[in-house]
């Protein structure tokens, strides 16, 4: 049976919408893992049992007012029933944010994002790469991590620039190696439980 890696974001303009899809793909390159594109602002069913499923959890939000969005908020505190019983307990977490300024406040996003997961009791997975564009004779606006995160991946989509045009490739490749990352720790995760169990 396939492990499943559920992606539970929000994306009012389509941004952090394609940030979630490129995780998604990387999720989706690791063999046996199965990714899950959840949409939060649809407090249904199918979304908490998906949840309660999942082996890992990766949360995404876009920035606004410097934090995670009303939206996404109000999928965190709907979630206040899961925490009571601590269905969530030892699944996987990670997160990623997009938002228009370079910085934009992001990491506050992100780390409002890493208390969520550990309320619930979850395992935060970090981004897990060097920031890019750290040298002038080596690095470039194009590298992986170029916005230089270490908690999860931000991305950033100028006000002015559609869905189609915005985040860049570079921190869409930065998503990507987002969900690789999530869903390979999410196998060794299965298997240690599997040995466990023995
Ligand atoms: C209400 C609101 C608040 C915002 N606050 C921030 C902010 O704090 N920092 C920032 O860099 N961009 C901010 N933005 C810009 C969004 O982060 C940016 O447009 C992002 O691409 C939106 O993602 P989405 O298309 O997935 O909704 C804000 C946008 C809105 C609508």
């Amino acid at each position: 049976m396939s492990i499943s890696v559920v992606i539970a974001y929000h994306s009012g303009y389509g941004h952090t919408a394609r940030q979630a899809q490129a995780v998604a793909s990387g999720a989706e390159s690791v063999p046996g893992v199965h990714a899950d594109l959840r949409n939060v602002a649809v407090l249904d069913e199918p979304l908490w049992q998906a949840l309660a499923d999942a082996e890992a959890i990766i949360f995404g939000t876009p920035t606004y007012m410097g934090s995670q969005s009303a939206v996404f908020q109000a999928f965190a505190e709907a979630s206040g029933q899961v925490w009571a019983r601590q269905g969530w307990r030892d699944k996987l977490a990670a997160g990623f944010t997009t938002s228009a300024g370079v910085n934009g406040d992001k990491l506050n996003t992100l780390s409002s994002l890493t208390v969520f997961s550990a309320q619930h009791g979850m395992h935060w997975v970090s981004l897990g790469l060097p920031p890019g564009w750290l040298y002038s004779t080596t690095g470039e606006v194009d590298d992986l991590n170029r916005l230089g995160g270490f908690l999860g991946a931000m991305a950033q989509a100028p006000s002015d620039a559609g869905p189609d045009d915005a985040p860049p490739t570079a921190d869409l490749r930065t998503a990507e190696h987002l969900g690789r990352r999530v869903a390979q720790v999410a196998v060794q995760m299965r298997q240690g439980r599997l040995v466990g169990a023995a």
